[in-house]
């Protein structure tokens, strides 16, 4: 996952899914429509991806920069139609994820017959067991020409292999550079804006005052949480940013490293910090009608804007990627907004408006089938 900033558009295309095929041809499958040797399921998927291919080519028209084409597009045939399809209208970088470890294989089987859509009407899970390895069995070896990366029992996080082939230019290079750091061991990120602060009560944005009464128990019962759900973990961490406010919320949490990062302190509202959103509406009313058109790109005088914030996010989000144990975010409303929607996967647009209530604990599970979330509301 990246984000969808002005830098850079990510976009899912799944194009192999049971749902998408059903959905357009009406048929069932089994692990034979996945056989190579099945020549009514080869020309049913070859369909399909042309729809889906089609659909990612006019989002890109639209100003998308890069999608994910998430197919097994594991034989030459099949790779041969995607470089014809791409011909002059986007660069294709094929990317493979090998796996020899069997225990892993096995686990991530099982969770996919439990998760998956595609086996959510299949009541015997045996049954749904034996067709996945099947359909594993149909996947032939891709060639191996074209730009590629080859990621090579990455994924049990004892080292392996990055195999990179053909690639140039910014944005290829920082794909290699996020799907280096990124991995798929189950763990939590806990997300919370730090407990009500003095200036929260008197309506003032910015600043660094300390917590309210509010916020003092607030950061209590957090330290209470944190240590009942991460009970078991050995190698959490709690991230704050450099504001008292989100130290202080630290502070009852013990048994844990705790890491500053200023780029998780507050949007900076420049000219505007320490005023109440009243005041600016009074004494700058172009500045407030201007970020009440556009509150995503409008930058505080001296200040930033949330397009900043997100920029500015990216290497804590790396850095989560990277994570394999779990780690709790103490953070800020427009910083948190910002996290929560590369997480969430929620559009651009919406990330100045998503809420982010005090007192609540969202918790991000990641995972090998995406990312579940909870929330916990610790005080009204
Ligand atoms: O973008 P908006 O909705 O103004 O929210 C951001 C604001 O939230 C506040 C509270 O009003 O954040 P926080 O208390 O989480 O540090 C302000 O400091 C900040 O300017």
């Amino acid at each position: 996952m990246l984000f969808e900033s002005n830098i850079i558009q990510f976009h899912v295309i799944v194009a192999l899914s049971m749902e998408l095929i059903s959905d357009h041809l009406g048929i069932t499958q089994s692990a034979d429509f996945f056989r190579a040797d099945n020549p009514e399921g080869v020309e049913a998927r070859n369909e399909v991806v042309a729809l889906a291919f089609e659909d990612m080519i006019s989002w890109m028209q639209e100003g998308g920069q890069v999608g994910i084409f998430d197919a097994t597009n594991s034989n030459k045939k099949r790779r041969n139609m995607l470089m014809k399809l791409a011909e002059g209208r986007c660069k294709l970088i094929f990317l493979e994820t090998i796996c020899n470890d069997v225990n892993i294989i096995e686990r991530n089987v099982r969770l996919k017959i439990q998760q998956s859509p595609d086996y959510a009407e299949e009541p015997d899970f045996e049954a749904g067991l034996q067709d996945f390895k099947n359909r594993l069995a149909n996947y032939e070896k891709a060639i191996e020409e074209g730009s590629y990366i080859k990621m090579i029992d990455m994924v049990s996080g004892h080292g392996g292999q990055i195999q990179v082939n053909n690639i140039s230019g910014y944005l290829p290079g920082r794909i290699v550079f996020f799907l280096v750091n990124t991995h798929l061991t189950p763990r939590p990120i806990l997300l919370t804006r730090h407990g009500e602060s003095q200036d929260n009560v008197r309506g003032r944005i910015g600043g660094d005052t300390a917590l309210s009464e509010a916020g003092e128990l607030y950061r209590k019962k957090l330290a209470n949480f944190v240590g009942k759900r991460l009970k078991s973990e050995r190698a959490a961490s709690i991230w704050t940013s450099t504001l008292q406010r989100t130290i202080l919320t630290a502070s009852p949490i013990v048994g844990f490293p705790k890491i500053q990062w200023r780029a998780l302190d507050e949007i900076n509202a420049g000219v505007c910090d320490g005023m109440t959103y009243e005041e600016i509406k009074k004494n700058m009313p172009e500045e407030y009608e201007s970020r009440k058109k556009d509150k995503l790109r409008y930058r505080y005088p001296r200040g930033e804007s949330y397009l900043d914030v997100i920029q500015r996010l990216e290497p804590v989000i790396i850095e989560l990627e990277r994570q394999r144990a779990p780690v709790v975010v103490i953070s800020h409303q427009a910083v948190l907004r910002a996290l929560y929607a590369y997480f969430a996967d929620r559009p651009l647009n919406e990330i100045p408006h998503i809420e982010v209530p005090l007192h609540t604990i969202i918790e991000i599970q990641m995972g090998v089938t995406g990312v579940q979330e909870k929330r916990y509301k610790l005080m009204d």
